[in-house]
C-alpha cells in the first residue's frame, strides 16, 4: 500500500455539545479516490469539514500526507489540501472577477507569477481565457464550478476534499465536471476524498467507498462491489438496491 494521503483514527466530531460523527477510522492512499456515501445527515460533510479545519470540535487523529492536523488554524495546510463545495455560486465572491478569485490564494501565500499561473489554470480546467475578467453571475453553473476547482488547485495541493461537487449542476454539466475531475486527478496525481449521494458517480470516479449511517462508517468496500453487488452491511445493501443495483450474496 502506498503512503496514506489521509489517515483518520478514532475520529469523533461534534457541533457544540451535539456529537454527529463517532469513531471513524480509514486511510486514503496517495493518488486514490475515496468516496463517502450514505444517508443525508450521516456526517459525511462534517468529516470533510473537520479535515479542512471548518469543524474544530473533534477528537481522535487526523493526518494528511503524514502530517498530524492540529485544532488551530493552519495556513500552510492550504498548500496541501483544499476543499471544493457543492454550490459554486455560494463559494465564489460575487464581486470578484475570475482573475481576482484565482489570484487571491497566491497573494495570501506570497506566491508570484500571477498572470501565467491564472492563464495556465484556466487552460487546465477547460475555461476559455475570455472568462478571466468575468464575475460569477456572468458564468454558467458548470463554468462556476470549473472556477471553484481552479481556485482550489492554485496552490498545487495534492489532496482535494470534494463535497458533492456536481450535485448542484444539470445532468449534462455534471458529466463534464466529472470528466474534468478525472482528468485532473490523472494528470496531477491528486488524491480525492469525495462526498456524494450518487453511486454511479462513485463507480465513475472512485476506487473505494465508505458507507456511513448515523455518524458511523458501517462498511468500507472497493468500488467493484458496485458492479458485483457484493456488499455485506445490511444498510449498504439497502442503499445499493435503492440505486437500482442487483444484490448478490454477501
Ligand atoms: N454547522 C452545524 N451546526 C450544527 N449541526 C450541524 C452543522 N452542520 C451539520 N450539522 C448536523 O450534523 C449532522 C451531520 O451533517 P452533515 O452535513 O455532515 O451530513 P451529511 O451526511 O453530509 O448530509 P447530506 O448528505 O445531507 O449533506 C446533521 O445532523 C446536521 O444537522
Amino acid at each position: 500500500m502506498k503512503n496514506a494521503a489521509i489517515h483518520l483514527e478514532n475520529l469523533s466530531i461534534s457541533y457544540g455539545k451535539t456529537p454527529v460523527v463517532f469513531d471513524v477510522n480509514f486511510s486514503v492512499s496517495e493518488g486514490e479516490s475515496f468516496a463517502l456515501v450514505g444517508e443525508s445527515g450521516s456526517g459525511k460533510s462534517t468529516i470533510l469539514r473537520a479535515i479542512s479545519g471548518l469543524a474544530p470540535d473533534w477528537t481522535g487523529k487526523i493526518s494528511v500526507l503524514g502530517k498530524p492536523r492540529g485544532h488551530a488554524p493552519d495556513r500552510e495546510f492550504a498548500k496541501t489540501c483544499q476543499m471544493v463545495f457543492q454550490d459554486p455560486y455560494g463559494s465564489l465572491h460575487p464581486r470578484k472577477t475570475v482573475d481576482d478569485c484565482l489570484a487571491e490564494p497566491l497573494a495570501v501565500h506570497g506566491i508570484g507569477g500571477r498572470d501565467t499561473r491564472v492563464k495556465d489554470m484556466l487552460d487546465a480546467v477547460g475555461l476559455d481565457q475570455r472568462f478571466r475578467f468575468r464575475f460569477p453571475h456572468q458564468l454558467s453553473g458548470g463554468q462556476r464550478q470549473r472556477v471553484a476547482i481552479a481556485r482550489a488547485l492554485m496552490l498545487e495541493p495534492r489532496v482535494m476534499l470534494l463535497d458533492e461537487p456536481t450535485s448542484a449542476l444539470d445532468v449534462s454539466v455534471q458529466a463534464e465536471i466529472l470528466n474534468l475531475l478525472k482528468k485532473l486527478r490523472r494528470e496531477q496525481g491528486l488524491t480525492y476524498l469525495m462526498v456524494t449521494h450518487n453511486l454511479p458517480v462513485v463507480s465513475f470516479l472512485c476506487d473505494r467507498m465508505a458507507v456511513m449511517r448515523h455518524g458511523r462508517v458501517v462498511e468500507i468496500a472497493k468500488v467493484d462491489a458496485l458492479k458485483t453487488g457484493r456488499l455485506s452491511d445490511p444498510y449498504s445493501r439497502e442503499l445499493y438496491a435503492a440505486s437500482g443495483g442487483t444484490l448478490q450474496p454477501a
